[in-house]
């Protein structure tokens, strides 16, 4: 014999009814069936809807009433022949005719006791059972309707009656025995030994499907609902969320008691006492597994599931009088008398204090009792005043394989603290089955995701990147993401996945991650570009491990970096604007980001993908001293004089610098000398100098009527008016056997950036291309200069080093 149990969610109409139909036609032809059916969806808390309307006096419930039996008549109509109709046409009638008279009733005399609504609820079941009993049977099979109030004996605590297992069982066994066809059952109700009606409390038909289970000691129990199982966290906070396969009874009650809804503790201990298999199933995905809850504790993942609740407060009581060995016993009794339910306890092995956490809604009532309890220890100053703090949320790691295994805890602590994510009060039972922690509320997703890729994706560790800017360099580390991605994953089991994309114009996001393979060009199909609101996206969507990639030349998005790292999310750019801004402010979005605990990386601020910037801060670290920096910083500048020297006008040159991706978005920022003189401030506050803008002499090198010009296409057309002043330049540097290149020194504080000519035999002479060569002496490369040399500008060259960033940044998150 097996149980099945739909909810309401799987009969809601006509259609999901039908998906119900063929599940339990399948499951007959294997096996024999009861079947335990909630009331149709919505239908409950309609009754109760109209219940209060009536007790109110207000009038309109009678239209209330009359949708609902409409409702019923039409499923009648939908799901049985008309032929076939008559009965449950009568039952249904029948049964409004004697509701109309309760609700008048409730209106007449303005109450509505428990023990009435309990009875109003009862005719959810009763209708969806005996409509449903009936439709089966005219498709031809031997059905019996049974309403549980005839075997299932209770108390009368209405609304949450207790069980008195001897005499059900004994009922249900004789009914049984007594009776041929498949049972068709009411979930959730049940009748005192006086005939009352009452109702099994929250989750009550499952309730009702465990209690059938154990009497009639079922092969085993299933519960049919919405969603495929127990799900590995919330999938609405956790997108990579996904059914745990199989729980032991005490996992699964763990983790109900800390949030995961789909299962209720309660409605387990029947079937549980008689190790009866459980299986969560999802009506509307019937070919998946499911969950299977059983007595089994397996060995494969060291945790099953992370769970949480939200709205919680933290009540503290503390005080000397806590000492007294009866102090925390009278805590713990006033709060049991005033039926405040205590999600977690936390104490000092000092024992002079105890942190609660309670729902907010029951922590005032918390506060209160306790302060009555000690209201004399708090007058004499024994014990302070009741604390309470409110925004928390608990989040609870569940798994009986954390017993005996260490470092489930660390793992946690780890996830959390990398995050920043601030613990305020931390639990772990004695059997080792969870642990558990109260938390900002404003940081659950964060943790909750970080928890799940620390303990179920720990193979990968994932980056959330939010990319700004996709022009070239944008564009060219997309694309080597794309083809990386695998190889990442594979080797060093990482996963680095785009949720957004902007440029000036427009921004799209993608919960999933962009599947970059295919590309992704932004279009007025996407959102218009608002830098706040695709901050604000990126906040809301809230991953552990967020990367904000600035690959712009803007100084708006360079603005927002102290936003971005206060929100715990670490950037990567090429771009220079915020490094070279103020001093004050390079030290600031340094100490900030140390202070949340992301990084800030810009290895690409100077000379591309050359390891500079590093290299630098390395030096550094190990106590040494920078002396002088000599250096090409420009690729584009050393481009275009290498370049002049095979006879191109310089118009012409520096148009194809341009085109082949190596000048700034406006080329002016290069031959100004303005891109190279904030690499070298950068350089030089990397090397611990104390440098403002203000302290660089910097040689323009662009024409005087040029730095006006309205566009980069009116500055390329007045620029070849130059082209016989920098032609005269190269030849007077060729006559002294000189070659001309743009380069920064930095020495004694003082920077100085322009044109040089320098005799053949200087090292910067050999220089082609986008070369760029970096000349640090330092107080132990004194006598032969540091050097590291090799292309310093270019989309590819770049966007590597961009990626090694965000690499790097995969790695330092890494356990
Ligand atoms: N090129 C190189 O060799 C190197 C470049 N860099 C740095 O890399 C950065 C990018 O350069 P590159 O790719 O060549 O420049 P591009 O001009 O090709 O691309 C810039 C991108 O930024 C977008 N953008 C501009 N302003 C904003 C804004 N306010 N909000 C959102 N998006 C914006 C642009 O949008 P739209 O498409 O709408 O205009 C475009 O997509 C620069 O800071 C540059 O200094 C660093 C090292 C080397
Ligand atoms: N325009 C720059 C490239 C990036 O920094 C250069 O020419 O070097």
């Amino acid at each position: 014999m097996k149980i099945i149990k739909f909810g309401g969610s799987s009969i809601a109409n006509p259609d999901t009814i039908q998906k119900v139909f063929s599940i339990i036609q399948e499951k007959l032809k294997r096996q024999d069936l009861a079947i335990v059916f909630s009331a149709f969806g919505g239908v409950t808390e309609t009754l109760l809807s109209i219940a209060r309307m009536a007790r109110e006096g207000d009038q309109v419930y009678r239209d209330l009433l009359q949708s609902l039996e409409e409702k019923h008549l039409d499923m009648v109509r939908q799901l049985i022949a008309v032929q076939n109709q008559s009965t449950v046409m009568t039952y249904v009638k029948v049964r409004f005719n004697e509701l109309e008279d309760l609700f008048h009733g409730i209106f007449l005399i303005k109450e509505n006791s428990p023990r009435t609504l309990d009875y109003v609820v009862s005719f959810g079941e009763r209708l969806s059972a005996f409509i449903l009993a009936e439709a089966l049977a005219a498709k031809g099979m031997k059905t019996k309707f049974l309403d549980a109030r005839e075997v299932i004996r209770t108390n009368d605590r209405f609304g949450q009656a207790r069980v008195d297992f001897e005499k059900t069982n004994a009922l249900i066994r004789e009914y049984f025995l007594n009776h041929d066809g498949i049972k068709v059952i009411t979930g959730f109700i049940a009748a005192t030994e006086k005939g009352e009606t009452t109702t099994l409390g929250r989750s009550g038909s499952d309730y009702t499907a465990a209690i059938f289970a154990s009497a009639l000691e079922a092969e085993d129990l299933e519960i049919w609902t919405d969603v495929s199982g127990v799900l590995t966290s919330d999938p609405n906070l956790v997108y990579t969320a996904f059914t745990i396969p199989q729980l032991s009874y005490n996992e699964a009650m763990e983790l109900s008691h800390f949030g995961a809804k789909v299962i209720f503790p309660a409605t387990m201990q029947p079937a549980m006492k008689r190790n009866i298999p459980i299986r969560i199933k999802n009506t509307f995905d019937p070919s998946n597994p499911g969950t299977l809850i059983n007595g089994e504790v397996t060995k494969e993942a060291l945790i099953k599931g992370i769970s949480s609740m939200s709205n919680i407060s933290i009540v503290t009581v503390q005080g000397a009088a806590l000492l007294d060995g009866t102090a925390g016993s009278r805590v713990f009794k006033a709060l049991a008398e005033a039926k405040v339910n205590i999600v977690l306890i936390s104490q000092a092995s000092s024992e002079h204090s105890v942190c609660l956490a309670i729902k907010t809604t029951e922590s005032y009532l918390a506060k209160e009792v306790v302060e009555q309890e000690f209201y004399y220890e708090i007058k004499s100053g024994e014990m302070d005043e009741v604390s309470l703090l409110h925004g928390f949320s608990t989040i609870a790691v569940v798994g009986e394989n954390m017993k005996h295994n260490p470092g489930a805890s660390g793992r946690m602590f780890r996830a959390l603290g990398r995050n920043n994510i601030n613990v305020a009060a931390i639990a772990q039972g004695s059997s080792e089955l969870n642990i558990s922690a109260v938390i900002p509320q404003a940081d659950l997703q964060k943790a909750l995701n970080a928890l799940h890729e620390a303990f179920f994706l720990s193979e990968n560790k994932v980056l959330h990147v939010f990319l700004v800017g996709t022009g070239l360099i944008g564009k060219a580390l997309t694309k080597m993401i794309a083809n990386q991605q695998l190889k990442l994953r594979d080797d060093s089991e990482l996963d680095i996945q785009i949720h957004g994309l902007a440029n000036s114009r427009y921004m799209a996001f993608h919960e999933d991650g962009f599947n970059l393979k295919e590309g992704y060009e932004l279009s007025d199909a996407d959102q218009k570009m608002d830098l706040g609101k695709f901050i604000q996206q990126m906040e809301d969507m809230n991953f552990s491990n967020s990367v904000f990639v600035d690959c712009t030349a803007s100084q708006e998005v360079a603005d927002a970096y102290s936003r971005i790292l206060e929100a715990k999310v670490a950037i990567v750019t090429p771009n220079k604007k915020a490094n070279s801004g103020s001093m004050e402010q390079y030290l600031s979005l340094k100490r900030l980001a140390k202070k949340r605990g992301v990084k800030f990386l810009y290895e690409t601020n100077v000379a591309a993908g050359l390891p500079v910037i590093n290299t630098l801060q390395d030096l550094m670290l190990s106590g040494d001293r920078v002396i002088r920096i000599e250096a090409v910083l420009s690729g584009s500048m050393n481009f275009i004089f290498s370049e002049l020297e095979k006879g191109d006008p310089f118009s012409e040159v520096v148009r194809v610098a341009r085109e082949k991706g190596y000048t700034e978005p406006d080329p002016r920022d290069d031959l100004s000398g303005m891109d190279v003189a904030r690499k070298i401030l950068i350089l030089g506050r990397e090397a611990e100098q104390k440098l403002e803008f203000d302290d660089i002499s910097i040689q323009s090198m662009v024409p005087e009527d040029c730095r006006d010009a309205a566009s980069v296409h009116e500055f390329f057309e007045k620029l070849k008016h130059h082209d016989t002043y920098f032609k005269k330049l190269l030849e007077e540097a060729e006559a002294k056997g000189e070659k001309l290149r743009f380069m920064a020194t930095l020495e004694n504080g003082k920077a100085k950036v322009g044109l040089n000519s320098l005799p053949n035999s200087h090292p910067f002479s050999s220089l082609s291309g986008s070369d760029n060569m970096i000349l640090l002496t330092t107080e132990r490369y004194l006598d032969r200069p540091m050097i590291i040399r090799g292309p310093g500008a270019g989309a590819d060259v770049t966007a590597a080093g961009v990626f090694a960033d965000v690499i790097r940044i995969g790695n330092y998150t890494r356990e």
